[in-house]
């Protein structure tokens, strides 16, 4: 994996093999890093990259995420959830209903008073408990019908979008945040649940309400209704002005809560280098400041809430009074009974309910509607292809090469990384690939791996043009034990069954031996459910490159892709690495990047590579005695 600054234009004279120069510190950044993400520093200030075995570089904060959805969104969204509009259309029957029964209560309210009034027989008052009660039962059964709709509808959305996200092309990882993709899994789920939950059948069940309220209001006094209509605008007037600050108010709190997170996240995921660099009180500061800014809007929005409340409490209050001021003359009048005002002021009720109702909903369907938005740009986004020809190697004429790369050109940006690089590994053998840092090595391992395609030339590799190949087939007889060796977060037999699911006890208990793990074993309660922390933070360095290796013993590739096998361990380890390497690559095709040429030396060709080209093929003698680059590596570590 890339080292930073290492792809210095001009860093060499171009021509035969050379000795390596020292790094400019005037290289370029790309944005795009293998497996690792590096975003562009911010004006003015030198973006930080460094390879997965030191501490991954602190991302540029995420952009704060759009609230406003883009047209069309709404019409994406409904032929999203299509498939579930049977359940949608009983969750509004049931809702109709619901709200039939629910303006219907104050009537019979008006009805029951009546004909209290009256005396003799009162049936009214059955039929308004009737009514109550199965207003609550019909919400009840739209409540669980919508929950569960939301539910299916999110459920298959993560479902479609976990598959997408593990499968889009490597270079889509390094060019986006990770916690871009986790959350769109995570909030923006969530939010857009909320549309189908809440945001919609509030939204139509509010606008019915209020539209049954104003008809019946209308039926029962024109006048009152006309007074009442007055409070209600100049209420509506307000909060819609006071609405609108609060929405631009919450997007300024959403936008510094999600900056708070992602820096914190960033702090967190680079706790090493936080402290190692004293920077503990600078990120403290830092995520704090952000803290401090959701603070400052979050008590711009109870200030302006706190005139929200008294705006909608003097409105709705002041309607009221002046409708019981006036109703109560009409009624000592004779212009309307008792029963007709009781039932005038609940409606009244029911009709500014719905504002704020539909209000809420509104502001959900429009964060939802962005979420939705964000998701399906994601879905949107091509996966690495999968399918193809999964030629088998027993197609492949007998002693044809393993691999063939043949003028490959590849860049990652500017300059190119690769230019024209051809080499062939036999069957069998064991090739390595040296040279300096930021030559291209571990591009090359990308390449065989199909992580990415060659812009020009071929790589092919057991037999298959890469390009063609059916990659998860294909990757199933390759084993790629990456620089730093990364484990997964999990339990020691987690990490070994990656590769091998199948895999006995048995079998885990034999490879650790052979890599001489089984101590870390025994050592433990757990055995092989030893938990290994975040990234196998409970394993050493040396312990994780040792796991890797386990798991290749498991997998019983045919082709095994070693970057800096060696790293991370001792002396002694290595010796014992280099046993089980040759047992391991017995009859198997090995190619191995590595800095140590004591891991190389006796392999059967050793690819000298520099700034992207290949500078001389042979074995250790033969490029000690003719290539200057070998030679100074080979002396610099003191092998000849
Ligand atoms: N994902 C990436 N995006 C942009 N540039 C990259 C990316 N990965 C590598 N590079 C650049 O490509 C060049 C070759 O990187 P590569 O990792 O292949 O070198 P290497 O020879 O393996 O180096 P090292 O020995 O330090 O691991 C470097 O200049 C590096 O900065």
């Amino acid at each position: 994996m890339a080292r930073p600054g290492t792809n210095c234009p001009g860093r060499h004279p171009p021509g035969p093999c050379v000795a390596p120069t020292p790094i400019s510190p005037a290289c370029a950044r790309l944005p795009f890093r293998g497996g690792e993400l590096t975003t562009p520093a911010p004006d003015g200030e030198d973006s930080t990259t460094v390879d997965d075995h030191g501490a991954p570089p602190l991302g540029a904060l995420p952009q704060h995420p759009r609230t406003i959805p883009p047209k069309g969104a709404f019409r994406d969204f409904l032929a999203a959830v299509a498939p579930h509009r049977l359940a949608l259309v009983i969750v509004a029957v049931l809702s109709l209903t619901a709200t039939v029964f629910g303006v219907a209560q104050p009537l019979m309210m008006q009805h029951m008073i009546d004909a209290t009034g009256r005396g003799g027989d009162n049936p009214w008052l059955w039929w308004l408990v009737g009514v109550t009660l199965g207003e609550a039962l019909l919400r009840g059964a739209q409540s669980y019908m919508l929950q569960r709709t939301g539910e299916g509808f999110v459920g298959g959305l993560r479902r479609s979008l976990i598959g997408h996200l593990l499968r889009l092309p490597m270079r889509d990882y390094a060019e986006t945040p990770k916690g871009e993709w986790i959350s769109r899994l995570g909030s923006d789920t969530g939010q857009v649940r909320t549309i189908v939950t809440s945001g919609l059948f509030e939204l139509v069940s509010a606008v019915l309400m209020f539209g049954a309220a104003v008809v019946l209001m209308l039926s029962l006094d024109p006048l009152l209704f006309l007074l009442t209509l007055a409070g209600v605008i100049i209420g509506g007037a307000g909060v819609t002005v006071m609405g609108a600050r609060m929405r631009r108010t919450s997007e300024v709190t959403q936008a510094e809560i999600a900056r708070m997170t992602a820096a914190a996240d960033r702090a967190l995921s680079s706790i090493v280098l936080v402290r190692s660099s004293a920077a503990t009180q600078d990120q403290a500061e830092h995520v704090a400041s952000f803290a401090r800014r959701a603070e400052a809007s979050g008590i711009e929005m109870a200030r302006i809430q706190a005139w929200v409340q008294p705006i909608m409490t003097l409105s709705i209050q002041g309607a009221f009074l002046v409708v019981l001021a006036v109703g109560g003359l009409r009624v000592a009048h004779g212009a309307m009974t008792v029963g007709e005002l009781m039932a005038f002021i609940m409606y009244l009720f029911l009709l500014v309910m719905p504002i704020t109702q539909a209000m809420g909903a509104y502001t959900q369907i429009q964060l939802g509607l962005a979420s939705y938005d964000r998701i399906r740009r994601v879905l949107d986004r091509p996966v690495e292809r999968s399918g193809g020809s999964s030629e088998a190697a027993g197609r492949r004429q007998s002693g044809a090469p393993a691999v063939v790369v043949e003028d490959v050109h590849f860049r990652y940006g500017e300059p190119p990384v690769l230019r024209g690089v051809s080499f062939t590994v036999p069957t069998g053998s064991r090739t390595a690939i040296v040279g300096p840092s930021g030559a291209g090595k571990s591009t090359i391992l990308s390449l065989l791996e199909g992580f990415v395609d060659p812009d020009e030339g071929t790589v092919r590799c057991l037999g298959q043009d890469l390009k063609h190949a059916d990659l998860e087939a294909y990757r199933r007889q390759v084993a790629y034990v990456e620089q730093g060796a990364p484990a997964l977060g999990g339990s020691l037999a987690e990490n070994l069954r990656i590769a091998a699911p199948d895999a006995t006890d048995e079998d885990l208990h034999r490879v650790l031996s052979a890599v001489g793990l089984e101590g870390l074993v025994a050592r433990q309660a757990a055995g092989l459910q030893l938990e290994l922390g975040d990234n196998g933070a409970a394993l050493s360095g040396g312990e994780r490159q040792r796991l890797a290796w386990a798991r290749v013993l498991l997998q019983d590739p045919r082709l095994l892709l070693f970057d800096e096998p060696t790293a991370s361990v001792d002396a002694t380890t290595e010796t014992m690495l280099s046993e089980a390497l040759d047992k391991m690559s017995r009859g198997r095709t090995t190619l191995i990047v590595a800095h140590r040429l004591s891991t190389v030396v006796t392999a059967d060709q050793i690819i000298v590579l520099d700034a992207g080209q290949v500078q001389d093929v042979g074995t250790h003698d033969e490029l000690v005695d003719r290539c200057t680059l070998y030679r100074d590596f080979a002396t610099h570590q003191m092998l000849v």
